[in-house]
């Protein structure tokens, strides 16, 4: 058996991978990248003699107008219907949206194949149906770092404004009122502010709020400690945040974990008083608790400036409650972050036209059928394992290294790794954060959030039939909420394997368990002894819970044995409490999938 460091793979910088399977426009020919991908990757590119035409739907900075000018025809109609939206689409190679135009599933039917690209002129592109433009083969890109000081600063200009009062003021003023003793507001030197969510907005809004005498604490499960002690941030968990701050500032994506993060629970342990502000995005808060919280004086003030429907209806009680401070998605838009993300988005939707790597791309480019039939499983495999192991590491201590180890009896020649890698990424990333990972922006998002991801081979004998005999993913020098997952030789480890066609997890730090990756999976570590599969059984079965797989791996007879249990359903917390009450089990954990 050898060892073998896999190539570094090198995508030529004009390749983009998007599928033949939609007829292109007179505009576009599609030609092989590489000879030896002929049937893997093919590129876009416009021909010599016809000009693309990019359709800008919604107001765009004049530098990123006249990059497109130099590049396309660019037809510049705002305020479009969707029906118009649709009518015109058929005669575009590009469109160009904010977050007011809606990207469905019928534009990209009407486009009749010709929209190859959709340039989403800021961060979130929940507007854009990016299923249904990676079915239809067209690249969707955006521009995620040109607005992050402005969102940055909105926060903070609606910390200032809240604490101080200068909406409700300035209307009392308007109103021809003059009440000095009504609006005298809170200091903010020397005060808590927990930022939740140390990304790229989050850090800008610490050092700023640092700037202002304030104590800056953050929670970020999965961001580095060092890089928030770099600027004088204390990472804490998340209750510890809510409970000791003065002023929550959000700034977390909207993900399944952070929805109505803040709830009547969460209200319910914060210092009374506490005042909030959201820059993030509304769904993060239950607004109707936010309102209830209000009223009863828990939390005093509010300056929010996006919400779960944009725009708000006109009697929402959340809008019109006096505590409330209220602007309408303003976060990118300064001159200057409109001027960035324009030039961001257009040197992206003219590069993506020319037929080069788009580093922002955001959906998933297409891959032909023969290949994904043969590494689909695979392909699976990785995502979960991925997925697995950033849910094992515990809160506060960052990834930043991950080793990937793929055993396989074929060269290095007949097994292309970039996808399985992507996935790998797209596990360890999706969880945590609001980017969208895929083939082709996976190594431009670890890279770019620190993370080093290298990859080895192990050669094996045999027949080269299947593409890979397992795969293995490590996380190095982080701790672990089920010790048992970190490994002799101290990572993080967890090892997967296809069986008739199936993902199975197949190792757990340096214990065999089988269980195939469906569903989700409780991991629980007990002495062995006679009768745990059927006590833990029972505690699931009375709550109805649905186990798909049990398998047991221990060091040895009678003594710790880690147990894989594959469930249909989400079991309640009390259920879970449950199984860690049973004498002998001495950790467990439940993971998504
Ligand atoms: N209002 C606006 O106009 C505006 C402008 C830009 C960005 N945004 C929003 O701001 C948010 C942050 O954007 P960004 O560019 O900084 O993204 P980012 O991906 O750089 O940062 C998000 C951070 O949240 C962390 N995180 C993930 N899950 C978490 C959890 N459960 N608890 C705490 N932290 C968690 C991630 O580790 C990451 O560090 C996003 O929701 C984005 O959509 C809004
Ligand atoms: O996702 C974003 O970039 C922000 O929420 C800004 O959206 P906007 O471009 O509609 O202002």
């Amino acid at each position: 058996m050898a060892m073998h460091t896999a190539p570094s793979l090198r995508i030529p910088s004009s390749s983009l991978s998007l599928s033949s399977k939609f007829p292109l426009s007179s505009a576009l020919s599609l030609r092989p990248f590489h000879r030896r991908h002929r049937s893997l990757v093919f590129i876009v590119s416009a021909s010599l003699d016809a000009k693309p035409t990019v359709l800008v739907a919604e107001k765009l900075g004049e530098a990123g107008l006249k990059l497109l000018k130099d590049f396309a025809n660019v037809d510049c109609s705002y305020s479009l219907t969707p029906e118009e939206l649709c009518s015109k689409i058929s005669l575009c190679d590009a469109l160009i949206v904010r977050s007011g135009t809606k990207v469905s599933r019928d534009v990209f039917e009407s486009s009749e194949g010709r929209l190859k690209v959709v340039g989403r002129a800021g961060v979130g592109i929940d507007n854009v149906d990016l299923a249904a433009a990676t079915e239809f083969g067209c690249l969707v890109v955006n521009a995620p770092t040109a607005n992050t000081v402005a969102a940055a600063e909105h926060g903070i200009a609606l910390l200032a404004a809240m604490a101080r009062n200068v909406a409700q003021a300035d209307a009392s003023v308007k109103s021809g009122k003059w009440q000095r003793n009504k609006y005298v507001g809170v200091s903010l030197v020397g005060k808590t502010i927990a930022v939740m969510g140390f990304g790229k907005v989050g850090t800008e809004v610490a050092r700023r709020a640092k700037g202002l005498g304030m104590h800056v604490i953050a929670h970020d499960p999965y961001a580095p400690a060092d890089r928030a002690r770099a600027i004088g941030v204390e990472l804490v968990s998340f209750d510890e945040a809510i409970s000791t701050a003065d002023f929550i500032s959000l700034h977390m994506p909207l993900t399944p974990a952070t929805s109505k993060v803040l709830n009547d629970e969460t209200f319910a342990k914060m210092k009374k008083g506490v005042r909030i502000v959201n820059v993030a995005r509304g769904g993060v808060i239950d607004e109707d608790a936010l309102v209830r919280a209000l009223d009863a004086g828990i939390v005093a003030q509010a300056a929010l400036d996006v919400f779960t429907e944009e725009p708000p209806s006109k009697d929402s009680k959340l809008i019109l409650h006096e505590q409330v401070t209220a602007t309408p998605h303003l976060g990118a838009s300064t001159m200057e972050a409109q001027e960035g993300v324009a030039i961001e988005i257009a040197e992206a939707v003219v590069g993506a036209l020319r037929g080069e790597l788009a580093a922002t791309a955001v959906n998933a480019p297409m891959v032909p059928a023969e290949v994904l039939t043969e590494l689909k499983p695979f392909v699976d495999l990785a995502e979960k394992l991925g997925r697995l192991a950033v849910q094992l590491v515990t809160g506060g201590s960052g990834v930043k290294t991950v080793k990937v180890t793929y055993a396989t009896s074929r060269a290095p020649d007949d097994l292309d790794t970039r996808l399985l890698r992507a996935m790998i990424t797209k596990g360890l990333i999706e969880p945590i954060s609001s980017v969208f990972v895929n083939l082709v922006n996976a190594d431009f998002t670890a890279k770019q959030r620190g993370l080093r991801i290298t990859e080895e081979r192990i050669i094996l004998d045999g027949s080269p039939e299947n593409p890979l005999e397992y795969v293995q993913v490590q996380i190095a020098n982080v701790e672990s909420r089920f010790a048992s997952a970190i490994s002799d030789s101290g990572e993080i480890t967890v090892e997967g394997r296809v069986k008739d066609g199936i993902p199975h997890l197949t190792k757990v730090g340096s214990f065999e368990v089988d269980v195939s990756l469906e569903g989700s999976i409780i991991l629980c570590r007990q002495v062995d002894q006679p009768g745990m599969i059927g006590k833990v059984g029972s505690v699931l079965g009375q709550e109805n819970v649905n186990v798909s797989f049990m398998s047991v791996g221990r060091i040895a007879p009678r003594k710790q044995a880690v147990m894989a249990i594959g469930v249909d359903e989400q079991p309640s917390k009390e259920t879970l409490k449950k199984i860690g009450d049973i004498p002998a089990v001495e950790e467990f954990v439940f993971l998504k999938l």
